[in-house]
This record gives C-alpha cells, structure tokens and sequence, in this order.
C-alpha cells in the first residue's frame, strides 16, 4: 500500500485509548503485560484460523494464553497460561512429520513455529523472539489478507498449564510505547510527559510533530489534545484537539497509518507523508493548513523544518492568534547549537535546553540482623559485635550441650534438647509477625540505571503572536487603562489622569 492512499473511511468506533470498557471484548486491543518492560499487544479474536482446538491462541515466552481464556474477563486480571492442542497445525507442516504434541509451559515460541524453518529462525532473530504468531505488526497484517477459511469459534476449553500467567491490560500510551513494533527509535513515556507538560498541550490544542517514526509520541499526543471526536455538524464550534503528524519514510506511514485506523485515532491524528524540511509543513489542497499551538521535532536536522515556521510565511501552518510552544529532540550537542542559533535569529523566545536524565530511584528499607534470618529481602547476617558474639556463644552453647549429651548417651543419662535451625527460624517467623516492619531498618535509595531513554538534548522556545496596532487598539478598548488601574492610569507625561 502506498503511503498517501487513504485508508476506508475513519474509523467510527470509539478509541480503546480513550474509552475503556469494563470487560475484554471480541476484536478490542488489550496488552499482555508478561513482566516489567515486556508487554505485547493483541487483538483479541473469537475466530479460529491457525489450527489450534481451542481457537486463537497467543504464545509467549510464559505459555499459550488462548483468546478464549482473554476474552469477557476484567482488565488487570491475571490470567493463567494454559496447554493448548495445536490440532491439525502441527499435521500442516509437510517437513514436519511428527504427531502434534501439546504445547506446555513455556514450549511457545519453538514448538509453535511448525510454518518452516526460515520463519522460525526470522523470529529467533527479531527482538520480539519471545512471542510467536501475534498480530503485533500492521505492517504484517497488510500483507496477509484475511483468511477465507477463517470459521466462527467452537473451541475447546482451555486446559490450564499449571504455572506461568500474565495480566491483561487495556491500551494506553504508556502501554503502547513499551510494546509497539519498534521501526525507530521512539520517544519514551518519561520524556514525551515532560515534553507534553512544556508544550502546554491539552485538551482542544493542536499539536505538529514530525518525524511520527514508530508512533510511541503521537499517542500520546493525542491522547493529551482529545476533547471529543470532531463533529460533522456544522452547527458545532467546539475546537477538537488535533495532532498533525508528518514522515517522509514511505513504509513508516503506511504502518502507522494502519495503526492510528485500528486504534480508532485517524480522526483525531492527521498523518501526512512528507519532507517537512524541503516541503515544509502544507497539508494536501482540499486541507485548510494546521494552525498549530505547539511544534515537536523528533528530526535529525530540526533548524531546517524551522525555517518553514516563522509567522511572516504566508501559509505558515501556525496558530495566529496565539503564542506557539516549540520543543525539538536531539541526540548531540551540535544540533541543538544550529538549532538555537536558528531560534535567536528567527524571533523566538524563552528558549532554553535541557538535558534528559531519567532515573528509577528504588526506595526501601534495608533490614540487617540476625533476626531477620529466614525473613524475606533482608540481609541476615550479624548487625552488631554484641550480635555476633551472641551468636558464636549460642554455637559455642550448642556444642557444648552436643557434647554432654554424646558422654549423657554413653553413661546412659538425661540428654538436653538442642534448637534446631528449623525451630529458630520459625520462632523468627513468629515473632516477625508482631513487628512493624514497614519502620524498621535504614531508609535506603538506590538508582537503577536501566529505564529505558536516549541520550537526549530538549530544546524548548516559544514564538509569540505577531502584535499590532489593531491588536493594541482592541486591547485598550477591551480592558481600559483606568479600569485596570482602578483610576490610577497616567497620562502622557506621567503625570495621574
Ligand atoms: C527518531 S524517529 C521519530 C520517533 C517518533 N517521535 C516516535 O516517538 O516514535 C525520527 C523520524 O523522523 C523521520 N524524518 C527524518 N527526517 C524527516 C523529514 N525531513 N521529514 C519528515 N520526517 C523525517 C525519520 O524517517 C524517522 O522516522
């Protein structure tokens, strides 16, 4: 598909980023959350069409989650994993002669890749490797029609694996970011909340953002601006918020054309395939121009998209009658030097650039002490000397009655009963259960330095609107000097009126 053909007309169901119904539903979009930063979504499906007896199946690293299993279920819901028959897909393969085996815990990827060889090892090899047979790519989805043969779902129960479940989740954008097919680098939640905070984006605004790469900003943009799907009737003068997207890459379009469509966005994001730095900004004839109150460049040479957005350009595609908020994201120092010195000469204020410098800071208290043995997340050797010597006198002790009751055996004497480790964890235990534990031990912090970001310089400015005479003339007449003033307003020579 070419990346300016239109899809069918919008989408005219609610989006599922926006509205959330109160259970899963046949064809919704949910995310399967396996573990922290491994989430992967899926359409849900009541049809059958990959052989498996108990309908759709999606297979992860923590086992075969059968959609029968997903759908009508609460969101949030842990969900178990269960062994699933693959049926007439594992006879379909012809180099694949033996009988169809059941896929257990975690036989997912491998034993359910029964297509050939070639496929497998291309999802070895692509980063998503833990997941087989998922519809996670538009892009594949264009190429693989709907299956004539798909038929209506009578599918078996599902039989649960006995271990290894995940939690299904309705989409978000922060959802979507840790999930989405990955065709570029993305912006991430951290640094697209910081960037929609200073953008002032809300709802009703219109925002540009170019490039949209992989989509992980733009949903989160327009989930910012929603404030309604726009109205046809002409009777409504309620401004919709509106995200206009630009890319020049050819596939990249087409693929998240098909993703704002089937995550019902395409009327609330205006997706256009284009240079923005050669061609600038203008949409297709029959569009009137965006009238944007904020800019996001997420483009390797942002300065030259710049020059198409001054407010002497006649067709500039910005909010005359506001100020416009600009941020552009780079990866190195250069570009944010060509970038401001291109602000300071174009009229742009407030500009300024920060760093971006997340960091997951875990906080918790760090328990140590001999009585904390056994207990769980805590660092059970001797806190003190006093501790210590307590405990190589307990030993020496033990020992010691170890002895006596070995010469007691011998004479045939009373023998002494010696704790053992197991007695004295569990008197720990329940004396643990007494404990405030939420107060004790030292407060601790601890960075963790994998959250996910890219080194990255953030350009803030803003451009005021163009001020003259008329507007001053409006102004005055609006909110009279003396009124303002309370009578206090001068005259020319500065002397009180
Ligand atoms: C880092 S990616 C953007 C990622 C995106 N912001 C996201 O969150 O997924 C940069 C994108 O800009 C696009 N791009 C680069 N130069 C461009 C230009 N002159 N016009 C339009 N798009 C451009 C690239 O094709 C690429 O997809």
């Amino acid at each position: 598909m070419a990346a300016d053909e239109p899809l069918e007309a919008p989408s005219k169901r609610p989006s599922p980023f926006f509205h959330s119904t109160p259970l899963t539903g046949p064809d919704s979009l949910a995310i399967l959350h396996l573990k922290r930063d491994s989430l992967l979504p899926l359409t849900l499906r009541t049809t059958a069409d990959e052989g498996y007896a108990e309908g759709a199946v999606t297979n992860t690293r923590f086992g075969s989650f059968p959609h029968s299993t997903l759908l009508g279920t609460e969101w949030g819901t842990q969900i178990r994993a269960s062994k699933v028959d693959t049926g007439s897909r594992g006879r379909k393969g012809k180099q694949h002669k033996e009988p169809p085996k059941d896929q257990g815990e975690r036989s997912g990827p491998s034993n359910a890749a029964s297509k050939d060889s070639d496929s497998s090892k291309k999802r070895k090899a692509d980063e998503s490797s833990q997941i087989d047979d998922v519809p996670t790519s538009p892009a594949k989805k264009l190429k693989q029609p709907p299956q004539q043969n798909e038929q209506p779902l009578v599918p078996k129960a599902a039989v649960e694996a006995g271990s290894g479940f995940c939690h299904i989740l309705p989409p978000t954008p922060e959802a979507w970011t840790s999930s989405l097919d990955h065709r570029t680098q993305v912006v991430y939640t951290p640094d697209y909340s910081y960037i929609l905070q200073r953008l002032r984006a809300r709802p009703g605004s219109t925002i540009i953002e170019a490039g949209a790469g992989s989509g992980s900003f733009t949903h989160a943009a327009a989930r910012a601006v929603f404030n309604g799907y726009p109205s046809s009737s002409s009777t409504s003068t309620q401004h919709s918020g509106k995200v206009y997207s630009y890319e020049y890459h050819e596939p990249r379009v087409a693929t998240l054309r098909q993703e704002l469509h089937d995550h019902g966005l395409d009327s609330i994001v205006h997706l256009t395939h284009r240079d923005v730095c050669n061609k600038g900004f203008a949409l297709d004839a029959s569009t009137p121009p965006p009238r944007a109150d904020a800019i996001f460049l997420d483009l390797p040479a942002p300065w030259l998209a710049l020059k198409h957005l001054t407010r002497s350009t006649p067709s500039a595609p910005l909010n005359p009658s506001g100020p416009t908020h600009l941020c552009t994201f780079s990866p190195c120092i250069e570009q944010v030097t060509a970038t401001v010195s291109f602000l300071r000469k174009n009229h742009w204020t407030e500009i300024s650039m920060c760093e971006v410098q997340h960091k997951r800071i875990d906080v918790r208290r760090d328990r140590v002490g001999l009585k904390e043995e056994g207990l769980r997340g805590v660092n059970a050797s001797a806190a003190s000397v006093e501790e210590a010597i307590q405990r190589l006198r307990d030993v020496e002790s033990k020992l010691s009655v170890y002895h006596e009751n070995r010469a007691a055996a011998e004479e045939g004497g009373q023998q002494k009963k010696i704790q053992s480790k197991a007695e004295r964890l569990e008197k720990i235990k329940r004396e643990a259960e007494g404990r405030k534990m939420y107060k004790e031990g030292n407060l601790v912090q601890r960075t963790e330095p994998e959250v996910r970001t890219h080194t990255s310089y953030l350009v803030f400015a803003v451009l005021p609107r163009v001020w003259g005479e008329e507007d001053e003339r409006r102004c005055a007449e609006a909110w009279p000097v003396e009124e303002v003033m309370g009578g206090e307003a001068e005259n020319e020579d500065g002397k009180k009126a």
